[in-house]
């Protein structure tokens, strides 16, 4: 991005200190990016106290309500969460501003006039958007982006005839309280059996009713943010209940809105289906919250349009990216390498599980795990940053 005054561009960080945002600072210092910008932070609740230490001219946090402020950035890049998005982006649409606004919030990501940025999938998606003047950069649901990094090989290469998903989905989709609710949880079941459990000759069955006692009767209070328990259970319901389709039988009845993010992103991202004049690959499945903590996993099931060799998926999904790393379809390189506990904090996207299903040699299996902060949030926004600042 050259600037006529030769400065470097002005990046306004709107939702910095939240979770995804603490996430996306961390990299940005890690890969150097602070390096490359003017980096002007924002603030909805302490306007005017301090900015963090990556500030450099300007050391004082604006409001991030403040349009004037807001009009001056090249780049905006906004974690705060779609109910900012939703009132200042327009009014700052309205207001001329016509500078690049990166959000991690799903509120625009269907909009015609936005790109789903995930660029080692999408990279030739974005860079048409980009040719045609496109100004509004949307990170993608954390499971797709999750998904599509490991497996979006076999999609480039037009193999795949349908893909279903079954997500366990971690504590941290839902936020930093969520992920603290969680824990809380399992350390009430916990101290309900605590004396139990150091007694090696205490019956099982006991502690077992003793914990689904508990379990049933944590408070309101105790479950306010998931509505149920999820310490030692799980929820196979993820965000809205869409209910779109017209009769119980139609495609789409009593669809999550989780769920119908797989198929309509996925497309999307991959520049295919509505929109794009092109047939969707149908994607579809259940979504289910887990006690992991910020790992999303997918067990995927595909179709393929022709028997490809097991050998030859494996080699495709490891050359498509750095970070997609295939695990050998063993007992021991599965319990190493494929859980949520190996693969937190780190861009790897393992896909392992690969192998041909009962049904027939088109049918193929896998299983794939993200770290839902990473790739899942942070990660596209920081390299849409530098895909801008490269262009
Ligand atoms: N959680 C996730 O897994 C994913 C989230 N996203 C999207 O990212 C957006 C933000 O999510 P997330 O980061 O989880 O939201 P958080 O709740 O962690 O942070 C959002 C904002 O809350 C304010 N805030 C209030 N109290 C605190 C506190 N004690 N610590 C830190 N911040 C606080 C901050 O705004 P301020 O500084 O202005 O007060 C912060 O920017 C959402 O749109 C979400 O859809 C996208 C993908 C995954
Ligand atoms: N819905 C995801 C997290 C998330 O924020 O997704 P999205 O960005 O699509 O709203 C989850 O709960 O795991």
């Amino acid at each position: 991005m050259k600037l006529s005054n030769g400065q470097q561009p002005l990046v306004g960080l709107v939702g910095w200190r939240g979770m995804v945002g603490s996430v996306l600072m961390d990299r940005m210092q890690a890969e150097g990016d602070f390096g490359l910008i003017e980096p002007l932070f924002f603030s909805t609740s302490n306007a005017g106290g301090k900015a963090p230490a990556q500030a450099k001219n300007e050391k004082v946090l604006k409001d991030a309500f403040d349009l004037e402020a807001l009009k001056k950035c090249d780049i905006v890049i906004t974690c705060q969460g779609g109910d900012y998005t939703t009132e200042v982006f327009p009014k700052l649409r309205a207001a001329g501003w016509n500078g690049h606004w990166i959000d991690a919030a799903s509120t625009l990501r269907m909009k015609d006039d936005a790109i789903i940025v995930l660029d080692p999938v999408n990279m030739p998606v974005i860079r048409n958007a980009l040719a045609k003047g496109g100004r509004n950069w949307i990170g993608g649901n954390c499971t797709v982006s999750c998904m599509l990094m490991g497996v979006g090989a076999l999609y480039k290469a037009g193999l795949v005839e349908w893909m279903t998903s079954m997500t366990y989905q971690a504590a941290s989709g839902g936020g930093a309280q969520h992920m603290r609710e969680l824990l809380t949880q399992f350390g009430t079941l916990n101290a309900e059996v605590r004396s139990l459990l150091d007694d090696p000759k205490s019956a099982i069955l006991e502690i077992d009713r003793k914990v689904l006692a508990r379990q049933q009767s944590l408070s309101s209070e105790e479950t306010a943010n998931f509505g149920v328990p999820l310490g030692g259970s799980l929820i196979p319901w993820i965000d809205k209940d869409l209910g779109i389709g017209k009769q119980p039988d139609e495609a789409g009845w009593g669809i999550s809105r989780e769920e119908w993010k797989a198929g309509a992103e996925t497309n999307k991202i991959l520049g295919q289906g509505e929109g794009f004049g092109t047939k969707p690959v149908p994607v579809d499945g259940f979504c289910v919250r887990v006690g992991a903590m910020r790992c999303h996993s997918q067990a995927l099931t595909f179709k393929l349009k022709k028997d490809v060799p097991v050998a030859d998926i494996e080699a495709m999904i490891a050359a498509d990216n750095a970070w997609a790393k295939v695990v050998p379809n063993t007992r021991e390189a599965t319990m190493q390498g494929l859980t949520p506990v190996a693969v937190t904090g780190t861009l790897d996207i393992p896909v392992g599980r690969i192998r041909k299903l009962a049904m027939g040699p088109e049918y193929v299996g896998a299983f794939t795990i993200g770290d839902q902060l990473l790739w899942g949030a942070a990660e596209p926004l920081r390299r849409m940053l530098r895909v801008l600042l490269e262009a």
